[in-house]
């Protein structure tokens, strides 16, 4: 125990007096020169280490792994540094938007898995092997420093393996815990720190484009819809549902190579105009941190062309195909497979083309086939982590075959607003989450039919002096009208309809009479005869 307390002193103190002569030289001399035998003194008290280590075993036994000492003269060599490490981190997030996966230099994190305690550190490290000058280092050495800023992480986690406290950082913790920080808790940070990577991704949104000269069928935009699930108005019973099946498709890479089974699943939301379903894709998106790739049907050649899209879309992606029905006569039954040769040879042969229809065709040649073959084939395995949203506003027209489970495995009724939807509308638009004017609404709500979209527009305010319940009552201005018009229009059905069941009713009559006057004719008739 003393010769260690006596070992700790004589460190501390050549610590020190290194520090003092260096902070003396630095005064002096140029700040390129001092970076340069910082960075070799840096290097040289990380090769020096493990023999200290096995020098002196008390060193790394009882203790900590972690070395104060060796802390001390780190942090000290790499602090000149740090401040222009710093403004290059900054300018390389400013410039490409993209993360640094790092701590700051230097910078101590403590941490708890499992009731284990350890700490994490990090330290700036320069490019020192590069040819001696007094000039500032060139872009390219930018470059590799912020490149090693971002890989902090896994280079930790490498460093780990060797569980020697090297360069560029290390992680501190009781040699009892060992096991549990090799065996599980680099795992834990890998998928955590990918998991973090995954939500700070820029997301896309995707469109294919008619043009064949195009290299990729696919160009995009960033995808930057606001749309959550918070800010979608549904009942909150239902829309838990959704967010947890979603999570649980997430989670269930294992689950499905175990069912044998492609990693993709097929979500069909219907529902009358204005409902939320482009809303709801939206929020599938950024909730699951998704690229969103939206197909346009109608601009599809044929199934084969269907096939590349199909294979150039990547994983963790939503693939949609709105309003489904406007798209494409699908509602039909499926070709025979002659059927659908011809057709392929159709569009490859011109004179076959001209020959049957005379023109030649702009419309899509994709079959219900085609399709069902693209949400539901073979070549929809070839990716995966994939979802297929399809919208319609009419269910009932669809071909059994493309809404049936496996296909479209959540069937998702998007419907007029309800009273829990509206509430939701009043907290986004007003910032209300109750007023003595919910009442009439929810009363509103449950006698007449109004679709989140129109509740929306009318929670909004129109004008800069329109205040919150100005809004609530023009939102029941609007539903009382809406009611009103209901009740009109059921009236007018009604009398129709009486009309039309009189109508008969009257021509039975008419016929009846006709009949009896000519059995009275010929009656009289007889009668007379008689
Ligand atoms: N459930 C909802 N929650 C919040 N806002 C909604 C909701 N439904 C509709 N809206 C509002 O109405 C707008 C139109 O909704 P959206 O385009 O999602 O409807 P849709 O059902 O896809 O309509 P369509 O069938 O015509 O494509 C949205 O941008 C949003 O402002």
């Amino acid at each position: 125990m003393t010769t260690s307390f006596d070992m700790w002193s004589h460190l501390w103190s050549v610590a020190a007096g290194l520090m003092f002569a260096w902070a003396l030289f630095k005064q002096y001399f140029p700040p390129q020169l001092c970076m340069h035998i910082e960075g070799y003194a840096h290097k040289a008290v990380g090769h020096v280490y493990p023999y200290i280590q096995i020098m002196f075993p008390e060193f790394s036994g009882e203790r900590l792994e972690r070395c104060e000492a060796y802390f001390a003269i780190q942090n000290y060599l790499s602090a000149s540094a740090s401040a222009r490490a710093k403004q290059l981190k900054a300018e390389s997030v400013k410039d490409s938007q993209s993360l640094v996966l790092s701590m700051d230099e230097n910078e101590e994190v403590a941490h708890e898995f499992e009731g284990v305690k350890l700490w994490w550190s990090s330290r700036l490290v320069v490019s020192w092997n590069s040819t001696f000058s007094l000039q500032p280092p060139p872009e390219g050495k930018r470059d590799l420093k912020i490149r090693f800023l971002r890989s902090t992480f896994s280079d930790l986690t490498s460093q780990m393996n060797r569980s020697l406290p090297s360069p560029p950082g290390f992680i501190g913790f009781h040699r009892n815990h060992r096991e549990l920080i090799i065996g599980s808790y680099i795992k834990h940070v890998l998928e955590k720190g990918k998991a973090v990577a995954a939500d700070n991704r820029q997301r896309k949104l995707f469109t294919n484009n008619s043009s064949s000269n195009w290299a990729s069928k696919w160009s995009h935009v960033s995808f930057e819809h606001p749309a959550t699930f918070d800010t979608l108005a549904m009942e909150p019973r239902k829309k838990g549902e959704i967010m947890n099946d979603l999570l649980k498709f997430r989670q269930a890479k294992q689950y499905y190579a175990r069912i044998g089974k492609a990693w993709k699943r097929g979500y069909l939301l219907y529902g009358p105009p204005g409902t939320g379903k482009s809303m709801m894709i939206a929020a599938m998106a950024n909730f699951l941190n998704y690229d969103v790739y939206d197909l346009e049907l109608t601009t599809v050649k044929d199934n084969t062309e269907l096939k590349k899209l199909l294979i150039e879309t990547s994983a963790k992606s939503i693939i949609v195909i709105e309003d489904i029905d406007c798209s494409l006569d699908l509602t039909g039954q499926r070709k025979t497979k002659k059927q659908e040769n011809d057709d392929e040879e159709e569009q490859v042969d011109p004179v076959k083309r001209m020959a049957k229809g005379g023109e030649e065709s702009k419309d899509s040649k994709v079959t219900l086939s085609g399709l069902l073959n693209f949400i539901d084939g073979l070549w929809s395995a070839c990716g995966s982590e994939r979802i297929i949203v399809v919208t319609t506003n009419f269910k009932e027209r669809l071909d059994p075959a493309l809404i049936r489970r496996g296909r479209m495995d959540k069937h998702i009724e998007m419907s007029y607003c309800c009273f829990e939807s509206f509430k939701v509308l009043a907290r986004n638009y007003l910032g209300v989450e109750s007023h003595p004017l919910f009442v009439t609404v929810r009363r509103l709500l449950e006698e007449t039919k109004m679709t989140p979209a129109d509740v929306a527009e009318n929670l909004m305010p129109k004008a800069e002096d329109e205040d919150k319940e100005a809004c609530l009552e023009g939102l029941i201005e609007a539903l009382e009208k809406v009611k009103e018009d209901a009740r009109k229009k059921l009236e007018e059905e009604e009398e129709k309809a009486a009309a039309g069941e009189a109508e008969p009713e009257a021509a039975a009559a008419r016929a009846m009479t006709e009949n009896e006057g000519q059995q009275d004719l010929s009656e009289v008739k007889e009668n007379g005869i008689r």
